[in-house]
């Protein structure tokens, strides 16, 4: 049956602010100047203190600060966050992993010792590409040298779990160039990388010039070549592709990651986050100032709802098989009570007549085939319950 009463044991707690608007981002992101940041933080610290009186918290074992751009805020109010992050969630199992995204043109090794001094122990960096023409063309605020700055202040303050995130099928961007970043983020020699595929977003610049013909995006075929060129060149390089867009050593693939995709709870705090506790989605309210108001006088919440039965169970497969290790059919049973082959058998079925699933010992997963067309693989699962 369902883990109904187990403890949430991960967070994720969103901070909205970023230098300037990358021009292919649709995050819950807003220009940094002008904004009430410290009310921002206090609205945080209030919304920590209801959630976890109302669902008490297990021992943390992953905490993920995103954004926007987590690292935009001063030495000072870094400060304040993380401690009011260590007040709410005071219990920590040994290894937590508490990772904090950050963009190369905002750190300093004064920052990032306070972010060590408050618990953090991993960095993920936006770098998205290693020429600085691809890195004006996107609208980032930060060049190639500020990579290796950062990432050396980084080492200085004693991080050594770092992770970037690179980007592919950007405009003007060719095989070479994509193969030049990936040389050079593999050279870096991290732990741990994504590598992100541009999706043209509603509501970005990128968007409206895609509308006016004004984006050289690679064609489909080019776009495909990046994809397996880079696959290639992680796997040569000793590093396990463990999701669509992940690729780590072992030991290394992001803890908070597998949460989503293993459909375990997280606590999601903070203006536009989604969260999942007991069975329970939520989304919370997205304006900084309608999240402040509203977190002053209980949980910001934009939506809630209970997730079926039959939803959960369409999400394990939907959310699981993005892990390319696959998903379980013991685990299925073992949640569910029913085997996941007399549930699914219609999409499995077609999916592993296509070429798209293999079978494993123990479920599915992608076939190579498959890794490159996930997305339609995914949606043969969406509905597929109730159409059975
Ligand atoms: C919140 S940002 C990372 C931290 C920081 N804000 C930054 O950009 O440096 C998350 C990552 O998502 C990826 N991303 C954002 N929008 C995307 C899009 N439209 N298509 C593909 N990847 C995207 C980028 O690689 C980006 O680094
Ligand atoms: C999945 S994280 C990127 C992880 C990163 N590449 C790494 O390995 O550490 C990318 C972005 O997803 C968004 N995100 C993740 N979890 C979220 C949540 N619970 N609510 C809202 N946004 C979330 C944030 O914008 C975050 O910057
Ligand atoms: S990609 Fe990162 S820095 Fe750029 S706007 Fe989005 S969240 Fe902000």
């Amino acid at each position: 049956m369902m883990a109904i009463d187990k403890r949430t044991e991960a967070v994720y707690i969103h901070i909205p602010f970023c230098t300037n608007k990358c021009f292919y981002c649709d995050f819950n992101s807003y220009v940094l100047k002008d904004q009430p940041v410290m009310d921002y933080l206090h609205a945080l610290d209030k919304e920590m203190e209801l959630t976890v009186k109302a669902n008490p918290p297990g021992i943390i074992k992953s905490i993920f600060v995103g954004g926007g751009t987590p690292t935009v805020l001063k030495p000072n109010e870094m400060a304040y966050f993380l401690q009011s992050v260590r007040r709410h969630f005071p219990e920590w199992t040994e290894d937590i992993e508490f990772s904090m995204e950050a963009n190369p043109g905002t750190t300093d090794l004064e920052k990032l010792s306070v972010m060590r001094e408050g618990g953090v122990n991993r960095i993920s960096f936006g770098v998205q590409a290693f020429q600085n023409s691809l890195l004006t063309g996107i609208g980032r605020i930060h060049d190639t040298d500020d990579v290796y700055r950062s990432l050396d202040n980084a080492r200085q303050a004693g991080f050594d779990n770092m992770s970037i995130d690179l980007m592919f099928g950007l405009p003007n961007q060719t095989l070479e160039m994509l193969a030049e970043s990936v040389d050079k983020a593999l050279a870096l020699g991290l732990p741990h990388y994504s590598i992100y595929s541009l999706k043209v977003e509603e509501n970005t610049l990128f968007h409206t010039m895609y509308q006016r013909n004004q984006l050289p995006l690679p064609d489909e075929e080019d776009e495909l070549n990046m994809y397996l060129l880079l696959m290639e060149r992680m796997k040569a390089a000793g590093y396990k592709q463990y999701e669509i867009s992940n690729f780590a050593k072992p030991g290394f693939e992001s803890r908070h990651n597998m949460t989503y995709w293993r459909n375990e709870d997280y606590y999601g705090l903070g203006a536009g986050a989604h969260g999942y506790v007991g069975r329970q989605r939520h989304v919370n309210i997205k304006g900084v100032n309608p999240y402040n108001e509203a977190a002053n006088k209980g949980l910001p919440r934009l939506e809630s709802f209970e997730v079926s039965r039959e939803e959960a169970m369409e999400d394990f497969l939907m959310v699981g098989l993005r892990v390319l290790d696959g998903v379980s059919r013991t685990r299925f049973q073992q949640q569910f009570g029913v085997p996941m082959e007399q549930e699914f058998a219609r999409p499995l079925d077609k999916m592993v007549g296509a070429g798209l699933l293999d079978s494993t010992e123990d479920g599915y997963k992608l076939s190579s085939k498959g890794i490159l067309f996930g997305n339609d693989v995914f949606a043969e699962f969406i509905g597929s319950l109730s159409t059975n």
